[in-house]
């Protein structure tokens, strides 16, 4: 017989697994919610307020028969995903029991035009359901079939690859999407982080653009990012350097212009060079290929690299919405092209390799870093 102490240690362990068991169940209610549009309905029936379940019942038109697993799934995002507010009933003699209000994670899952940023009328609007959809996509959801496959078998074939045939995630966006669906959802996810990301940049890190008169956005996608500088500093001249196919019947307005390129042979030549999201993409030596390219491309000795991506901090790894998400971008970006997140160690040896002298890490975007880097 186990002792009653051993036995809770055993139930225990148990109720962990099953946790990390119904971690995908979880995803599954957050991508039922959006479909359903439940955060949209709370915000229509009570704004910022508290919202009762028989309310959201009768907006959604869930049927009668349907009323358990809804609550049971509102449940689960309360509680479980934390991505709504379970509230108190407002006064004693409510007819309902369970009440729910928004909160800043499900206000990003609200439509277009959804109207929450009322009192900020200047506010980009941010939104991170294509972001949430993107990891949804049957492409991305099949090569995580194959982690002991990737694991077994020697090479540099990603679970991407392994799942999908040879091409490459980026070759497939090029040469095997011909409907552009899988294209038009990843830009669209690329687009609506660099709102967010590209408002900080310009609010929080003015003096970075001090005496810069020229800025190039390497791999700058839809060109978000590299708006929001030339709105932001009418005087800096923006380029945005793409693959053909992404920047093909993209227009440049004012201070902003597209070029279809490759940065591992050229980047245009300027005084800033920004590197979004781009590093994580690639192995050392392909970091160290693209550094050089825009090593060269800086015009003047004052010039520099603004590099926006993670910096992982060893001492956070477990810290749940810090380090627990950045080990999960580290394996994403590994399965699905071969790329990586970095600690600051690993940063600054790619740095060094690729000649530059020095460096200066701002933490000032959540999750990610701004790194500076000068020539
Ligand atoms: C993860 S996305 C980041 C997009 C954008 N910087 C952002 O954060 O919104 C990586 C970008 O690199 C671009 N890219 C990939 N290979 C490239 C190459 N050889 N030359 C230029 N851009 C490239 C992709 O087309 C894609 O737009
Ligand atoms: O830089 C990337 C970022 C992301 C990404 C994924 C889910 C999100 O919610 C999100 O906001 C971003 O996805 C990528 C990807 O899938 C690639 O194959 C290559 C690069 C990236």
């Amino acid at each position: 017989m186990k002792t009653k102490d051993s036995q809770d240690v055993i139930l225990g362990a148990q109720a962990r697994l099953w946790s990390c068991s119904f971690n995908q169940m979880i995803s599954m209610c957050l991508k039922c919610a959006i479909h359903l549009r439940i955060p949209d309905a709370i915000h229509k029936h009570g704004g910022a307020a508290a919202v009762p379940l028989t309310a959201l019942l009768s907006t959604l038109q869930i049927p009668p028969s349907k009323t358990e697993p809804f609550r049971c799934i509102m449940r689960i995002l309360a509680h479980n995903a934390a991505l709504f507010n379970p509230e108190p009933k407002p006064s004693p003699d409510a007819a309902d029991d369970e009440w729910y209000s928004l909160n800043a994670s499900s206000r990003l899952l609200l439509s277009p035009g959804g109207g929450e940023d009322d009192d900020d009328k200047a506010a980009v609007e941010v939104r991170h359901t294509s972001s949430v959809l993107f990891l949804f996509h049957p492409l991305m959801q099949e090569p995580w079939s194959f982690l002991d496959t990737w694991l077994r078998e020697d090479g540099s074939r990603t679970p991407w690859e392994i799942a999908h045939g040879t091409a490459s995630f980026w070759g497939y966006l090029e040469t095997r999407d011909p409907s552009g669906e899988l294209m038009a959802t990843f830009y669209d996810c690329m687009t609506n982080d660099s709102k967010l990301v590209g408002e900080v940049l310009v609010s929080r890190c003015r003096d970075m653009f001090d005496g810069v008169a020229s800025l190039v956005d390497v791999g700058g996608g839809a060109g978000t990012m590299a708006a929001a500088v030339a709105k932001a500093f009418p005087e800096i001249k923006c380029t945005v350097l793409d693959r053909p196919h992404v920047v093909k019947g993209l227009q440049g307005e004012g201070n902003l212009e597209f070029v279809g390129g490759d940065m591992f042979l050229s980047v245009p030549q300027a005084d800033a060079v920004l590197l979004k999201w781009i590093l994580h993409d690639w192995d050392e030596e392909n970091c160290i290929k693209v550094l050089k390219v825009c090593k060269e491309a800086i015009a003047s000795p004052k010039g520099k690299l603004i590099i926006i991506d993670m910096v992982v901090d060893e001492k956070r790894l477990g810290e749940r919405n810090f380090g627990e998400v950045q080990l999960c971008f580290d394996l994403f970006m590994m399965a699905m092209v071969n790329g990586k997140e970095r600690t600051e160690k690993e940063w600054k040896r790619l740095f060094s390799a690729a000649g530059f002298s020095n460096y200066k890490i701002s933490t000032v975007m959540g999750l990610r870093s701004v790194i500076e880097v000068f020539p």
